[in-house]
C-alpha cells in the first residue's frame, strides 16, 4: 500500500475531490483489471476513452480516481483528481510508486528509426561481458541481468517500465539500455525517468499512420532529446541530417558520431565481406562480426558510447570484437550442399530493406541470384508497402510478395498495395505468394547453388498474427526445414 499524496508529487494538479491521504494498492490504466483499493488512471486513447470507464474501474473498486475531466456522477469515499494530461500523470506516478527507480542506476535511451534494438542489444552485452550486472527494455525481450522476459512492446507503459526498473534496482543492476519509441515518447511513456544518456541512430519513414507527418515524427523524436538533463549525454549520428536537429535544444552533453561527415566519434570501413567489418575508429582498428555498412554506425555509436559511460577504450574494442549479431538481425544459414545462403533479418521499413538488399550486393558476384521474401505488417502505416515493394524488385533479382503480420487486414489487399510500387522493367522479377511458409517453399524451389535468399520483415518475431491470433511461425527454422528437404 502507497500514500496516494506520496504518488501524486511532480504532478500538476488541477482539482481535487476527496481526501488524497488515502491509501492505494496499484495503479492502473486499464480499468478491466482493476481490483480493490486500486487508483485507476484514465486515458484518452485512439480507438476508447478510459473516461467512458470509470464507472466500471469504480464498481471494481477504485479508490481513486485520476482524470482529465472529473465526471459528474461521483461516488463516496473515492477521491478524483484532474490533470491535465493523464499519460504524463501515470508516467509521474508510477515513478513515484516504485520510488524512482531510473534514478538508482544509469539509464540510456536510444531512439531513432532502426538501429535500436541492435545499440541497446549490443550495449547490453558489451557490459555484461565487461563484467557489470546489466538491464535491457528492447523490441525483442527484457532482461534484468541475465533473467530474461518476454517483451510485448518496443517501448512498454510507464507502469510496466518502472517494475522492471525497480526490479534492477532490487538485483543490483548498474545500467540499464532501453528502447524509447517514437509512440513509446508520445504517450508520454519514458517521461519522469531520469536518462544518464540518450543515442539517436538515424530517422526514415515509418509509423506515419500514427504521426500525422515526418516533420511531426522527428519533433517527436527530438523532445526526448529535450528532456534529457543537463548531467545526461546525447549521442547523435550526424551523418543524418536530423542528427543535429535532435540536439538544437537540449541540456545534455552533446557528442556526435559519423562516417561521412566530421563527428567526435569518427569511423572508416577499411573491409566490408560476409564475415564481418573492419573499421577504423578515431585511429584504432576494430573488427567486428556483424555485417553490412549500416552496422558500422551501430557499432560505432555503441563504442561510442561504452566510452561515454567510462569503459576503458583497450577493453571495450576487444569486447566488441568478441559481441554476435543480434536475433533475427541478418542472422544467416547455409545449406549443406548447393550452399545456398538464406538472411532473415527484421528490415520492416523501406530505408531497412534498401540496407540490408544494398548490403548483400555489395558482397555477391554477378553469378549468384538474391531471392527476396517480403511483405508488410497489416494495421500499421500502409504507404510504406508500395515504396517496399520498389525497393525490394529493384535492388533483387528475383522477388516473392508475401504476407507479414496481417494483423486484421485481408492479407491479400496489403500484398496488392506492396506489388504496387514495381516499375515496369522488374514485373517479370516479381511473383506473389500469400502464404509465408509457401513463399519461403517457393524461393528455396528456385534458389540454385550458391543463391542467396532473404527473408526480410519478421526477424526475430516467433508468431505469425493473422485475425488477432498468434500462431507459431519461425522464418529461420521454417527455411532451414525446407534447405535441408532441398539436400535430401
Ligand atoms: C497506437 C498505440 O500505441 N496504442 C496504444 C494505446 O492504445 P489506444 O490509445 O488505442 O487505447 P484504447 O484502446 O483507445 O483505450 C484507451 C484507454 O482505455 C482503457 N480501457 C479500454 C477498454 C476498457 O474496457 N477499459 C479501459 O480502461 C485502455 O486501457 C486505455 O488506457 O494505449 C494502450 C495502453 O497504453 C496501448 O496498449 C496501445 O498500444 C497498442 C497495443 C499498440 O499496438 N502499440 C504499438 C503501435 C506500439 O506502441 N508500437 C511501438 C513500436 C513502434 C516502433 O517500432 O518504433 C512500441 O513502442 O512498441
Ligand atoms: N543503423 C541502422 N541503419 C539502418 N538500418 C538499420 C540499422 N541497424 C539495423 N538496421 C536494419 O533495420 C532492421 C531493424 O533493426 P533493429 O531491430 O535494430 O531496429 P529497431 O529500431 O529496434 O526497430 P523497431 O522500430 O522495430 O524496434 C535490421 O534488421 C536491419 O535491417
Ligand atoms: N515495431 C514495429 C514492428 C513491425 C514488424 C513487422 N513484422 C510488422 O508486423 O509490421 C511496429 O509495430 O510497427
Ligand atoms: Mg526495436
Amino acid at each position: 500500500m502507497k500514500v496516494f499524496k506520496d504518488i501524486l508529487y511532480r504532478v500538476q494538479i488541477e482539482a481535487v475531490v476527496g481526501s488524497t491521504s488515502v491509501s492505494i494498492n496499484k495503479l492502473q490504466f486499464d480499468s478491466r483489471k482493476v481490483e480493490l483499493n486500486d487508483a485507476f488512471v484514465a486515458i484518452r486513447g485512439s480507438i476508447s476513452d478510459g473516461h467512458k470507464f470509470i464507472e466500471q474501474a469504480v464498481n471494481n473498486g477504485a479508490l481513486a480516481v485520476i482524470c482529465e475531466e472529473i465526471p459528474e456522477q461521483i461516488v463516496n469515499g473515492v477521491t478524483y483528481v484532474e490533470v491535465k494530461n493523464t499519460q504524463q500523470a501515470l508516467a509521474f506516478m508510477a515513478a513515484n510508486y516504485y520510488e524512482n527507480p531510473s534514478e538508482k542506476l544509469k539509464l540510456i535511451g536510444v531512439t531513432g528509426t532502426n538501429g535500436k534494438t541492435t545499440i541497446a542489444t549490443l550495449l547490453y552485452n558489451l557490459f555484461t561481458k565487461a563484467g557489470f550486472k546489466v538491464g535491457l527494455l528492447s523490441t525483442v525481450n527484457v532482461k534484468v541481468g541475465d533473467k530474461a522476459f518476454d517483451a510485448v512492446r518496443t517501448t512498454p507503459d510507464s507502469i510496466t517500465i518502472n517494475a522492471y526498473l525497480k526490479q534492477m534496482n532490487d538485483e543490483g543492476v548498474e545500467f540499464c539500455f532501453m528502447e524509447v519509441s517514437s509512440h513509446g515518447i508520445d504517450q508520454h511513456r519514458t517521461t519522469a525517468l531520469e536518462f544518464a544518456g540518450g543515442i539517436f541512430t538515424n530517422l526514415s519513414h515509418d509509423h506515419l499512420d500514427y504521426h500525422s507527418s515526418f516533420v511531426e515524427y522527428r519533433d517527436v523524436k527530438k523532445r526526448f532529446f529535450d528532456e534529457l538533463p543537463a548531467s545526461a549525454f546525447a549521442l547523435v549520428n550526424t551523418d543524418d541530417k536530423n542528427g543535429q536537429v535532435m540536439l538544437q535544444n537540449t541540456k545534455a552533453q552533446k557528442y556526435t558520431y559519423a562516417l561521412k561527415s566530421y563527428a567526435d566519434y569518427k569511423a572508416q570501413i577499411l573491409e566490408n565481406s560476409f564475415t564481418g567489418l573492419l573499421l577504423k575508429v578515431n585511429d584504432q582498428e576494430l573488427w567486428t562480426r556483424l555485417i553490412g555498412s549500416f552496422n558500422a554506425y551501430n557499432v560505432l555509436a555503441i563504442y561510442a558510447a561504452a566510452e561515454l559511460l567510462g569503459l576503458e577504450t583497450l577493453e571495450s574494442l576487444k569486447i566488441i570484437s568478441e559481441l554476435n549479431s543480434v536475433n533475427g538481425r541478418f542472422q544467416y544459414v547455409i545449406s549443406a550442399e548447393e550452399k545456398i545462403t538464406a538472411i532473415v533479418d527484421y528490415a520492416h521499413t523501406p530505408d531497412a530493406l534498401k540496407n540490408v538488399l544494398e548490403t548483400i550486393n555489395n558482397i555477391r558476384t554477378k553469378n549468384e541470384e538474391l531471392i527476396t521474401v517480403v511483405g508488410c505488417g497489416g494495421d500499421r502505416d500502409s504507404t510504406k508497402r508500395p515504396k517496399m515493394g520498389h525497393i525490394a524488385s529493384a535492388l533483387s533479382t528475383k522477388v516473392i510478395f508475401t504476407s507479414d503480420n496481417p494483423r486484421t487486414e485481408d492479407p491479400d489487399k496489403i500484398v496488392e498495395e506492396v506489388e504496387a510500387g514495381v516499375e515496369p522493367q522488374n514485373f517479370k522479377k516479381v511473383t506473389s505468394v500469400t502464404n509465408r511458409k509457401q513463399a519461403i517453399k517457393a524461393a528455396c524451389q528456385m534458389a540454385k547453388q550458391n543463391d542467396i535468399i532473404l527473408i526480410a520483415g519478421k526477424g526475430h518475431e516467433t508468431y505469425q498474427e493473422i485475425n488477432g491470433e498468434r500462431k507459431d511461425f519461425d522464418d529461420l527454422k521454417i527455411v532451414n526445414g525446407f534447405l535441408k528437404q532441398l539436400n535430401k
